[in-house]
């Protein structure tokens, strides 16, 4: 017990032990609440004595699951079973596996992906005789996704017997889509907004299945719950109703999936959701120095529609803040590189220590063109995915082939190397395979006579698939990999081609499944392994050595810096022109919010960089408003600033958003009692006009707290 407290203020220390009931912890950047989340599980397993079969802990990463499941092995020891530290995605994939059947599903269904759905689309297109491009295949898949938006369409997957024709009278996109649902059927291929979808299917038709769940979940936490999803809500208040002990962890100021359906209501409102809920603030900041808190802090005050609360720092002063302006895009960036360059000398800063952090991916390309020139390695995190290059998306298909035999693995591989079975052959092979309902492989085993398949790589393939199906239970993931790279002749291909980085990446693939086997510590089977890498997201980012990294804002999410750069901070960029038109009010605060998260990963040292020039529309460029809206004594200006430039862009960003700060105020007067939906009632003390706020004196609270007077839901108590 003492050991799992170690290391806990005692705002951790009340979380960790605040096992039953609804439980908000609403905690800012760098509060500890990762950790709190940690020791909270292994405080469950280990002084209730609950078994982690019957606790569900929620990430929002594959990755940062991997980490907790580590940092909680390393608390409870290695022999338990962790699977339940996993994402939405992850829960729901277990739940199918169990019960997908009910819906005349195979449990072995597979999993897909952005590229293994635009291998369907591409199929379609074939069929069809329609020509096709990248433009087309994202605007069907948004409209796909637009589809999966509710879960109506899940009944025409489900319904047993194939999917009815697809419908005349539709458009051709419609058509298309319903081809795509169709081929989805054949190949029991779901993708990630089937996951959750089908989970809610079953659990409506079946509530057995969903009292099993709710049955075994006995915990259930949530990290990073201001970004979840109404259907993520729904999800968890589902299972958490028959124990009902749900602990949610969050920052509403980190709201950046906004966009995507997050919605911090759940967070702000959780109390009226679960009346009676327990609220904890973890206010002491853990990571950055008192200087970049201030920054954040206030950089964040400037957002209307949130909970007031400041962090406080813990440790002691470092050094200001900078704002660096450059006369141009190519002397921001090598003023950049000749800071970085001078932190490694001087403070003997790793080149690993260093994170440079961007709006959008683009505008990385000068700063690595400078970094390239002066000889600095780097890390580009969450650009081209590891697990979507050729070579590994190869090998794993390899691995899918001895694991399931599934139609898409089947023609991602039979031709590669070699094999004498091109378009024609695979046509016959397709046609084959739906006219007698076999998989293409099973076809290709069957027909492996006929005279279509002479003089073909078919057997040896046969051959090599059928010994290594027999060996997969004696043979570890790694092993298995590296048999089937042998077996089928696919390293020698590689080799032959003679590509040094694929076959650097395929030595990488191999050492991370045998570093994954020995971290975890757990005999891990192949299918699980498989799993756990098709449900691998942008968000999961690759380790490297000691490089430079460079990433989104949205990457960087969760992740902490001692030396962070966050550069382009231009007007239009950040915040991002585009979000302002389409969600404004809402999308401006988001854009801060993301600004907001940007500078509190920084531990000890924050430069905000711009530059001046156009846009690639030709707009003149001008630094952010987020700049302008920190008091200047927070930071250190370098690089000078015309007066008159500044002047120009505040006209600039008054006159292009109209978004002048005039929502409707409130007319409450000192004295008045009100209701806040976290700190609960508390009465007016004084009103600051300037800063146009409340001071409100809570009852549940020590000090007063400043709440802003456009702040909507602080309600008058009758
Ligand atoms: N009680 C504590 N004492 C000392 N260090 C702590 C304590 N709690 C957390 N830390 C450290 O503070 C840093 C931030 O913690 P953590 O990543 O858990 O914060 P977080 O709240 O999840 O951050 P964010 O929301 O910004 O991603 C980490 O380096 C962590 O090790």
């Amino acid at each position: 017990m003492e050991k799992l407290m170690e290391g806990l203020n005692e705002a951790q220390q009340e979380a960790v032990v605040s096992t039953e009931g609804y439980i908000r912890v609403v905690a800012g950047a760098g509060s500890g609440k990762t950790r709190a989340l940690t020791h909270r599980y292994a405080f469950i397993v280990n002084e209730l004595g609950v078994d982690p079969a019957h606790v569900l802990s929620v990430t929002f990463t594959n990755k940062a699951a991997h980490e907790m499941r580590r940092r909680v092995k390393r608390l409870i020891g290695g022999e338990q079973d962790t699977g339940f530290i996993t994402t939405y995605h992850g829960f729901c994939v277990r739940v199918l596996r169990e019960d997908i059947h009910r819906l005349f599903y195979p449990k072995n269904f597979s999993i897909l992906d952005v590229e293994d759905q635009k291998t369907l689309l591409r199929e379609i297109f074939e069929d069809m005789e329609l020509k096709m491009n990248e433009k087309t295949f994202k605007r069907l898949l948004d409209k796909i996704g637009i589809l999966k938006g509710n879960t109506h369409y899940v009944q025409q997957m489900i319904m047993r017997g194939g999917m009815p024709a697809a419908d005349e009278a539709g458009d051709l996109d419609g058509q298309i889509i319903q081809q795509y649902l169709k081929k989805q059927k054949r190949v029991y291929g779901l993708d990630f907004d089937d996951l959750l979808n089908f989970v809610f299917v079953l659990f409506e038709q079946y509530p057995d299945v969903l009292s099993k769940w709710q049955d075994r979940l006995y915990y259930i936490q949530v990290d990073e719950f201001q970004d979840s999803s109404l259907k993520q809500f729904e999800l968890v208040r589902m299972l958490a109703q028959e124990h009902e002990n749900l602990f949610v962890v969050g920052d509403p100021d980190q709201t950046i999936y906004e966009w995507r359906g997050a919605d911090p209501k759940y967070m702000i409102e959780f109390e009226e959701f679960f009346p009676g809920a327990q609220t904890v603030f973890l206010k002491e900041n853990y990571r950055s120095t008192p200087e970049i808190l201030s920054l954040g802090n206030a950089l964040i005050k400037n957002n209307y529609f949130r909970v007031d609360k400041d962090m406080l720092p813990v440790h002691p002063p470092g050094v200001k803040a900078v704002h660096y302006h450059g006369k141009n895009d190519r002397e921001e960036a090598k003023w950049i590189v000749q800071q970085i360059q001078s932190l490694v000398e001087e403070k003997q800063a790793r080149l690993s220590d260093v994170a440079v952090l961007y709006r959008a991916g683009y505008l990385s390309r000068n700063v690595e063109q400078e970094l390239m020139a002066e000889n600095l390695e780097y890390t580009i995190f969450g650009g081209f995915k590891f697990f979507d290059r050729m070579e590994i998306k190869d090998a794993l298909a390899h691995l899918k082939m001895i694991a399931a035999g599934d139609d898409l693995s089947f023609s991602r591989i039979i031709n590669v190397p070699k094999r004498q079975i091109g378009k024609k052959r695979m046509a016959f092979i397709r046609q084959k395979a739906e006219a007698e309902g076999l998989s293409y492989y099973e076809t290709l085993k069957k027909y492996e006579d006929h005279e279509q398949l002479q003089r073909t790589g078919a057997k040896a393939f046969i051959a090599a698939m059928e010994e290594l199906k027999e060996r997969k239970k004696e043979l570890n993931v790694s092993e298995l990999l590296q048999e089937a790279m042998q077996k089928t002749g696919y390293e020698a291909y590689r080799r032959e081609d003679g590509d040094q980085e694929r076959l650097d990446n395929l030595a990488e693939l191999l050492h991370s499944i045998v570093q994954y086997e020995q971290t975890l510590g757990e005999d891990i089977d192949l299918d699980e392994y498989l799993q756990m890498i098709s449900l691998y997201t942008d968000h999961d980012r690759e380790e490297r050595m000691d490089t430079i990294k460079l990433m989104t804002i949205h990457t960087a999410k969760g992740l902490e810096f001692p030396y962070v750069f966050v550069i382009g901070m231009t007007e239009g960029v950040m915040p991002s022109v585009r979000t302002i038109r389409q969600r404004k009010e809402r999308g401006l605060e988001e854009e801060r919010r993301l600004a907001y998260v940007a500078v509190t990963r920084a531990e000890k040292a924050l430069y905000m960089t711009e530059s001046e020039g156009f846009q690639n529309g030709g707009q003149k460029k001008y630094p952010s408003r987020f700049i302008f809206e920190v008091e200047e004594d927070l930071y250190e200006r370098v690089g000078g600033l015309d007066p008159a430039l500044i002047e120009e862009a505040e006209d600039y960003i008054r006159a292009s958003h109209h978004l002048k700060q005039e929502a409707p105020q409130q007319g409450f007067e000192k004295g008045t009692r009100v209701h806040h939906p976290v700190f609960g009632i508390g009465t007016i003390q004084s009103i600051d006009e300037k800063k146009n706020t409340y001071l409100v004196f809570f009852d549940n609270l020590k000090a007063p707290r400043p709440i802003s007077r456009m702040f909507k839901k602080l309600e008058k108590v009758q």
